[in-house]
């Protein structure tokens, strides 16, 4: 011990009473003692913080392992597009404009006893982190912006359009009982300069020139879809987009669209994939879908038996055929009618059995196209370059574009 730490000498003066050697003796053992009780307290101190820092890893152990497993749970993690964007980008994304106090979705379900109905595959999302993370996948929406809502029910999708201001939104919802909670979300923003239109109809007939007969304007599609007409709508969507025609008048139109997990992934699939199908081909002929991420089904009220995926479909610019959609929508679906068959066989049901093989096999020799792949090794070029083949037979055989071969045998001769 140093001398610092025995604390000051004590000097006798002249003055001080003389000690007998009893008292310095009791002296020198008061002060053994106190230097005794002063290492017990620094050992007591030291173990203190021995303890206290053991404490503090295993609070930080467990925070750290909270984070990363609330992490786990991808479905509700911020949207990680914004790492790719620009700075300008994602400040426009972050910055919602701010809706006045409105009850939760559930409350509303409650109090106007919105029971879900099976027949319009009524599956609602009540996570307002989740509906914000389906609309910030629409990438960036402008204030001047269009967006079209598909079936927007009770309104959670609509409240986190709506923070993204655009200049007007468009529901369209088949189900009139949400007419009250849709009417709540237009007061709303009125006062922001929102122009909010609810209509019920059925969206396979809604007329969008009619309701947005100026393309001045970008229009965005955005919909937690009825699964039970999710992919007719794509189709009728791919119909539109190939004739430039109803919400593709301009070709910079977005949909962000939900689909059963496994129909998403279908429509995303590259070639070679299990999924690859002729939902992938059709689809990447006009657009570049891309999966953004996977909802688990048991997010949505009530709870349907899959999960969800959210895709966003990009129109191409430069569309990969001029072809008409019908014409190659007919030769995609005869070559993967035989899924596991040479896509010869497929192909080979588009013609009138007289001299079928002989002339599928011409047309794949024309085509450059193997016809020995099956069709889920064919990539989008081939497909196309088979339609091409095909609309050049029907040019010269125009009889063969009405040949139906599921049509009973009688009925095709009297063609
Ligand atoms: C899966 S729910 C989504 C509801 C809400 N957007 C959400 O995410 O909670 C599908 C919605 O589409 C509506 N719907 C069903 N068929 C429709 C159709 N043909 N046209 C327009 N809306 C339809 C349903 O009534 C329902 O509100």
């Amino acid at each position: 011990m140093s001398a610092s730490e025995q604390g000051p000498k004590i000097k006798y003066g002249e003055t001080a009473p003389k000690l007998d050697k009893a008292q310095l003796q009791f002296m020198k053992l008061i002060e053994q003692q106190n230097l005794d009780r002063v290492q017990k307290l620094k050992r007591t101190r030291r173990n203190n913080l021995l303890t206290a820092g053991a404490l503090g890893v295993s609070v930080l152990a467990i925070y750290g392992y909270s984070i990363f497993s609330v992490q786990q749970e991808k479905f509700l993690d911020d949207f990680d597009e914004p790492k790719k964007m620009s700075q300008a980008t994602a400040r426009i994304l972050s910055s919602g404009v701010r809706l006045p106090p409105l009850p939760t979705i559930r409350d509303l379900v409650k109090l106007y006893k919105l029971q879900a109905m099976k027949q319009l595959s009524q599956n609602f999302l009540m996570d307002e982190r989740l509906t914000d993370k389906i609309v910030k996948s629409a990438g960036r929406i402008d204030p001047r912006d269009i967006v079209l809502e598909v079936g927007p029910g009770p309104g959670g999708i609509t409240r986190s359009i709506l923070r993204r201001q655009p200049q007007r939104l468009i529901l369209v919802e088949k189900d009139a009982r949400f007419t009250e909670t849709l009417q709540l979300l237009r007061e709303c923003a009125s006062p922001l300069q929102m122009q909010v239109d609810i209509y019920h109809e059925d969206i396979l007939r809604f007329n969008i020139e009619k309701h947005v007969p100026d393309t001045a304007q970008r229009l965005h599609l955005i919909g937690n879809l009825p699964f039970s007409i999710s992919t007719r709508l794509l189709i009728n969507w791919y119909e539109d987009l190939a004739a430039r025609r109803g919400a593709f008048r301009r070709n910079d139109t977005c949909m962000t669209l939900t689909f059963q997990k496994e129909v998403a992934e279908r429509i995303c699939a590259q070639l070679g994939s299990e999924q690859r199908c002729r939902l992938s081909v059709m689809s990447q002929i006009w657009t570049q879908p891309l999966l953004k991420f996977i909802i688990p089904g048991k997010a949505f009220v009530p709870k349907p038996q899959v999960d969800v995926g959210v895709v966003k479909v990009m129109p191409l610019k430069q569309p990969k055929t001029q072809l008409p959609f019908a014409l190659v929508e007919r030769v995609v679906r005869h070559i993967f009618s035989m899924r596991q068959k040479y896509c010869r066989r497929g192909f080979g049901t588009l013609l009138p059995p007289d001299g079928r093989e002989e002339i599928t096999h011409n047309l794949f020799q024309l085509a450059d196209v193997q016809d020995t792949l099956r069709p889920f090794e064919l990539s989008v070029a081939e497909c196309l370059r088979l339609a091409d083949v095909y609309a050049e037979h029907v040019a010269a055989h125009p009889e063969v574009a009405c040949y139906d071969y599921r049509a009973p045998r009688q009925e095709r001769n009297q063609d």
